[in-house]
Parts: C-alpha cells; sequence; structure tokens
C-alpha cells in the first residue's frame, strides 16, 4: 500500500509534493508510534490475542476506507473521470490512513510477541527461528507489494470513465487482509494465549512516580544507600514488580543508541534513490528505474537470514566463539557504517562524472549555429570557435564577466551579450547573421529521478510542431525554440509537424542527460527526418552504473539482519512477561525515532560535498556503536520467567494471601508448560547477578 501512496496524493487527490511527501512520512511515523498503544491494551487489558484481532479489523476497515475513497465514480457528477468532491476523498482516505496506523500499532508488537509466546524456554532455538521467520514474512510480503501494488494501480478502472485504479491497489491488500485474519481465528484453537494481567502500565508508572518521590524524600545522608533507585519503591510496592520494572528499564536504557541505526538504514529510501537517479540503470534486457532499487534490501533478507541463521551463526559457534545477541546488534551497527562507506566511495565516482556548473560568480555559455554556412565566433578573452552549419561548440565557456562581446564572420558583426551569474545559456546563431540572436537558459543541474530533459531549436522558416509520446513540446515558431520535456529512459520516437507534412525520428535515451535538437532550416519533411536532425548534448547520460550500490545494499541489508532480527528477539527474551508487547513497542519506537532524526538531519546537515556527508553518518553510526558496545558490555542478560520464577515463590513462602498462592501456582503451572527448571539449584539463581 506504501508503494504507490505518494502516487495516489499527487495524481489522486491533485497534492503538490511537499504535502504529498510530508503526509506520507507523518503515516509511516505514526505506523511506529502507535504500537505504544496498541501494546499497552495487550499486556493490560485484551491480551495479545484479542488485540490482534480487533486491531486487525481497524486496519481491514481503514484499508477498505482507503479503496472506497479512491473510487473516483463516487463524486464525479459531470462523469469527466475526475472527482467533484474532494474534500470526501481527502476525508476518508485520512480516516483511512489513522485506522490503518492504529491497527499496525496493535498489529506489529503484539503478533511478534504473541509468536515468541508459542515458544518454551527450553525452545531457545526454535524462537530465534520464528523470529527470521517473521522477519522474512515482512520483507516477503514488502517484495510481492512493491511489484503487484504498482501493477493494480496501473489498470484502467471506472463504471463512466475509465482511470487509474487506486481502488484495486488498496483494495486487493484490504481483502488479504480479511482473509489472514480469518485464518489466525481459525487457528485460534492452536495457540498458547498468556492472560493479561490487569492495568500494569498505570502499575508501572506508579511505582517508578513513588520510587522518585521517596528517593527524593530520604536524599539526606543519613539514610543508607539502596543497591537500586528503584529499590525506594519497596515501601509500598511488590519486589516482583520492581524486579520487572528494572528488567524493563535496563533493556529501554540500552535502546538510547539505537535509533542512529534507523536513522542510517531510512536513508537508504531517500539519499540512496536520490543518488540511483545520478546513475545508470540499463541492465540489458532490463531496465531499473531509480526507486526499484530499492527492491534489493528484501531479496537480501530473504537470501541473508537463512544463510545466517543456518550457516554463519553455526560455523560462528563452532570456531568457539560467543556471538551473543548484543554483539550481533554491534555487529550489525558497524556493517551500516561500511555500507555508507560504500556509498560515499560510489558518491565519489559520481561526481566525477557530473558537469561541472557555474558557481555564483560564473556563467557559461554555448554556442549553436542554426546557419547553413560555418561561422567563426570571437568572446571575451580572445576565445576563437569555428562552427559548422547546424553544429554547437562541444562545451560550455565560463565567464567570470557579467556581459561579453561576440563577434562572427567577416565583414565581422559584433553584439555585446549580458550572462546571467550561475546560470547556463545557448546563444543561438541565425543563418542570416544580422537576424535577431536569441539567448535560451539551460539546466544547472541534473534532471530529477533520472529523467532526460530534452527540448527543440527550430531552424526552419515555418512554424513546427513536435510530440513524443507522454509529451508534447508544442508548437515551435520558427528560428525559435521549446521548453525543456522531461522524459524517461528508452527509445522514443519523435513525430515532427507542420502543416499537412510530417516526419519521425527517434532515440535511444539513458538516465540523466539533457539534449537540444536542432531542426535545420534544410529538413524536408518525408518519412524519416532522421538523418536531419542535429543533436546537441547539454548534459551526459549517467555513466555509473546502479549496479555499483549493490554492494552498500549488501551491507545494509546483512547490517540490518544482524541487528533488526537479533533486536526482535532480544526484546521479547530480556521483557517480564506481563510487559513482552510493550518491550515490542519499545523497539518499534526506537524506528519511529530514527524516522524523525532522519527528517531533522536532512535540514542540519547541508554538506555540500554528498560523499563527505555519507562518510560523516558512518562515522557518527561507528561513534555510536562503540558507545553501545561499552553499554552492551556491561549488561547481564537474564531469564526473566526464572527471576519471577523465584520471586512469586518468595511471596508464597511469606505470604499467607490467597491471591497471591494461586498467582504463584499460575508461574509455576507456566514454568512447567515452557519447560523450564523450576529449581532451587544455586546454578540457575546465579544466572542473575544484578537481581
Ligand atoms: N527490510 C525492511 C523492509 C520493509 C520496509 C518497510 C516496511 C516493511 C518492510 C524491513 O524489514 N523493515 C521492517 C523492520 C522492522 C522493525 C521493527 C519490527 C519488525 C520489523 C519494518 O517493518 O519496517
Amino acid at each position: 500500500m506504501r508503494a504507490v501512496l505518494v502516487l495516489y496524493f499527487k495524481y489522486f487527490l491533485k497534492w503538490d509534493d511537499d504535502l504529498a511527501t510530508s503526509i506520507y512520512h507523518t503515516f509511516v511515523a505514526l505506523c511506529y508510534l502507535t504500537p505504544i498503544l496498541g501494546a499497552i491494551v495487550a499486556d493490560s487489558w485484551l491480551g495479545k490475542f484479542k488485540t490482534i484481532i480487533y486491531l486487525s479489523i481497524v486496519y481491514a476497515v481503514g484499508q477498505v476506507a482507503m479503496a472506497v475513497s479512491a473510487i473516483h465514480d463516487i463524486t464525479d457528477t459531470n462523469r469527466d473521470g475526475t472527482p467533484d468532491n474532494m474534500t470526501f476523498h481527502v476525508v476518508l482516505s485520512m480516516v483511512g490512513l489513522f485506522l490503518i496506523a492504529l491497527g499496525t500499532g496493535g498489529i506489529k508488537p503484539c503478533v511478534a510477541a504473541f509468536g515468541g509466546d508459542q515458544f518454551g524456554d527450553h525452545q531457545e532455538k526454535q524462537r530465534r527461528t520464528f523470529f527470521s521467520v517473521f522477519y522474512l514474512c515482512i520483507n516477503g510480503g514488502s517484495l510481492l507489494s512493491t511489484i503487484i501494488t504498482p501493477i493494480l494501480r496501473a489498470q484502467d478502472c471506472g463504471i463512466y470513465s475509465q482511470q487509474k485504479c487506486y481502488s484495486l491497489a488498496f483494495g486487493v491488500p484490504a481483502a488479504l487482509m480479511v482473509v489472514a485474519l480469518i485464518v489466525f481465528i481459525v487457528g485460534s484453537g492452536m495457540y498458547y494465549k498468556a492472560k493479561p494481567e490487569g492495568n500494569i502500565m498505570l502499575d508501572v508508572c506508579k511505582c517508578i512516580g513513588f520510587a522518585i518521590k521517596n528517593r527524593y524524600r530520604h536524599r539526606s545522608s543519613k539514610y543508607p544507600k539502596r543497591e537500586h533507585w528503584m529499590d525506594w519503591a519497596e515501601e509500598k510496592y511488590g519486589k516482583l514488580l520492581i524486579a520487572q520494572i528494572k528488567m524493563v528499564l535496563k533493556v529501554l536504557f540500552l535502546y538510547i543508541p539505537l535509533p542512529m541505526f534507523w536513522t542510517l538504514f531510512d536513508q537508504k529510501g531517500s539519499r540512496w534513490t536520490l543518488q540511483a537517479t545520478t546513475m545508470d540503470g540499463n541492465f540489458g534486457s532490463i531496465v531499473i528505474q531509480p526507486d526499484q532499487m530499492q527492491t534489493v534490501n528484501p531479496i537480501f533478507i530473504l537470501t541473508l537470514v537463512p544463510i545466517m541463521d543456518s550457516v554463519i551463526y553455526p560455523l560462528i559457534k563452532k570456531c568457539g566463539l560467543n556471538f551473543t545477541p548484543l554483539k550481533r546488534m554491534t555487529v550489525g551497527m558497524f556493517l551500516a557504517a561500511v555500507a555508507f562507506v560504500c556509498a560515499g566511495v560510489v558518491q565519489l565516482q559520481i561526481d566525477k562524472t557530473l558537469p561541472i556548473f557555474p558557481s555564483t560568480s560564473q556563467s557559461q555559455l554555448k554556442l549553436l549555429n542554426m546557419g547553413n554556412n560555418s561561422i567563426t565566433v570571437q568572446l571575451t578573452g580572445n576565445k576563437t570557435v569555428n562552427l559548422h552549419p547546424h553544429w554547437a561548440s562541444d562545451d560550455y565557456f565560463t565567464f567570470e564577466e557579467e556581459q561579453i562581446d561576440v563577434t562572427v564572420g567577416s565583414p565581422s558583426f559584433t553584439k555585446r551579450i549580458v550572462l546571467t551569474k550561475n546560470e547556463r545559456q545557448t546563444l543561438l546563431f541565425p543563418s542570416s547573421i544580422s537576424d535577431e540572436w536569441q539567448l535560451m537558459e539551460d539546466l544547472t543541474s541534473k534532471p530529477q529521478e533520472g529523467n532526460n530533459a530534452i527540448r527543440f531549436v527550430n531552424g526552419m522558416s515555418r512554424a513546427v510542431n513536435v510530440s513524443v509520446a507522454g509529451a508534447s513540446f508544442g508548437q515551435i515558431q520558427p528560428l525559435y525554440f521549446s521548453n525543456y520535456s522531461q522524459i524517461k529512459n528508452g527509445r522514443k520516437a519523435f513525430t515532427l509537424q507542420s502543416g499537412s507534412q510530417s516526419c519521425e525520428f527517434s532515440r535511444e535515451f539513458g538516465f540523466g542527460s539533457s539534449y537540444t535538437f536542432l531542426i535545420p532550416s534544410t529538413m524536408t519533411f518525408g518519412t524519416n527526418c532522421q538523418e536531419s536532425i542535429s543533436e546537441v548534448e547539454d548534459i551526459k547520460p549517467n555513466s555509473v552504473h546502479m549496479a555499483l550500490q549493490v554492494p552498500q545494499y549488501f551491507f545494509i541489508t546483512a547490517g540490518e539482519v544482524m541487528f533488526s532480527v537479533t533486536g526482535l528477539e532480544f526484546s521479547y527474551s530480556q521483557a517480564p512477561s506481563n510487559m513482552k508487547a510493550v518491550l515490542q513497542a519499545g523497539w518499534l519506537l526506537t524506528v519511529a525515532i530514527g524516522n524523525f532524526i532522519v527528517l531533522i538531519v536532512a535540514e542540519l546537515a547541508k554538506i555540500p560535498k554528498k560523499w563527505a556527508e555519507y562518510i560523516l553518518f558512518a562515522s557518527l553510526l561507528v561513534a555510536v556503536c562503540i558507545i553501545f558496545s561499552i553499554m552492551a558490555y556491561f549488561y547481564t542478560y537474564i531469564d526473566p520467567a526464572e527471576i519471577e520464577a523465584q520471586f512469586k515463590r518468595k511471596e508464597g513462602d511469606n505470604d499467607d494471601d490467597e491471591d497471591t498462592k494461586a498467582k504463584l501456582r499460575k508461574v509455576e503451572a507456566e514454568m512447567a508448560r515452557r519447560g523450564s527448571v523450576s529449581s532451587d539449584d544455586e546454578d540457575q539463581r546465579s544466572k542473575q547477578t544484578s537481581f
């Protein structure tokens, strides 16, 4: 759905680029923030199973709302193919997106934690595999949707008029979501469903608040220190709750540096795609568009996750190395930094091929002879150029002056030309040099999105109409020129028409070039005018191949597998039983914060050299990686189920309260179900050094 969202905003709702991208990013950020709500609902009230079901319904309703909002016929009363009441479509789609974000919040943290719940403590390996499979599924879905949804959107549909079918692109995922929900409900009897234990988040907040207040009240040195600041809640709250809060806080503290990973990771969708627009995407029989390069990430995930799980990790274990989850995450961060170094190196190669555009104190000029005779042109600074008929100077001349004298032919004819600073221009010489000279504004940057910028100069004495599939250059007046039109890569056939006569010529285009085509006065209209048209290359096509981005995608994805898949499993295994979904949401929060940092960094990091920006990001991540590895060094892995059992047992011994004893029996039954060793074994106890 995300794959076509921006296009829906732009072409259906008719929003401009800025509004479309802002709403898109807000929606994505909301999708990673709402898990906090979903997790609180699951852990405190509904339990994970019911939360997944209810919020999947919310999600499906949101998706249906999106599909309905994209039916143009609903408000197309005059049947001209465009909606007549745009407010209806905007409001319905915003409601739809809000419901989807809310639904995502319920599903994402709960599915991961609910999946984890299905495994006992003796099934650590299987649980790890589950998190890998979970990740594979997300990426399989992501890959399929990026391929299928644009195809669905490209279909024409409608009752009164046929338009691009956004409703199908939103409707098919809605239908699939309903099917998935039914499958999930049908399997209900097969799942283990842990019961929620009341409003745990409220208890947690109250307990933390009390500990802080109590610590402040006893700040005087006459009170003995306690091992942990949370121990100041002991007067009012049970040891178990305090121990559980300590577990969560320890993990959350460890999460502080993690958003930096996602800050780099999320830039593959923005900076790396922009980088791809300055590269050549021709892979022989297939041509890759810049934004399609992003699919390399899920493709690599689908191959790297099984390789890591079945080859790399076992191999490392065989070598006798203890590759703990936190070590994996550290290596993952480091690999992401390597990916950015690769991106920097690729950028250096690209920079070498980019044209040198004029600085703020310079202007650049190209000369184009429209006439049928060679001319000699002399420019200020003793620059002399011979221009053949219908020919242009090879490159631009750079000037620091604001105006220059241009002298042509013999007997010579001189004109003073006023140049524009920071601009590129082309000076057109007509056949009869005493006629008016035209000055055209050229591009001072590569055309956007890997497109090619094309324009025509009409050297004929009659108007010519030029068109190409998907673009029209309009009617070009004699001895005048057209505006630029953006065309995609591939072979393009142009039709030139003057009165009842026409002719065609075609040409292959790469990525990111700019051409001026001259229609000479000598051209005769026939079936083919291929030979007659002169072309002037203003900006060379991209020459650094997009395949050079593959190494950076490989490293960032390898980093993602080590960091993200491990992080999901780590968040589950280190969370107390009643806060599993909450810690999953905490993990997703690091993704959300990373997304926000990207927005801030995009504004702040205005380094003129792009390659230096990549290296800066890589260095920042290495610094964060070092901080994280130090924090990880001091982290002690725990077995929350075992700790909880010990506390319950102790509470049960000291307490005659039936409720506590019932809770203890429940925990022990749960431990037995999970196959955990419920013993007083000293060895077991010593495993949890911090508690
Ligand atoms: N490799 C990415 C591909 C992707 C991007 C956007 C949406 C779906 C997939 C990926 O797997 N991203 C995951 C990362 C993630 C984070 C937290 C919990 C589970 C997975 C994503 O869902 O964004």
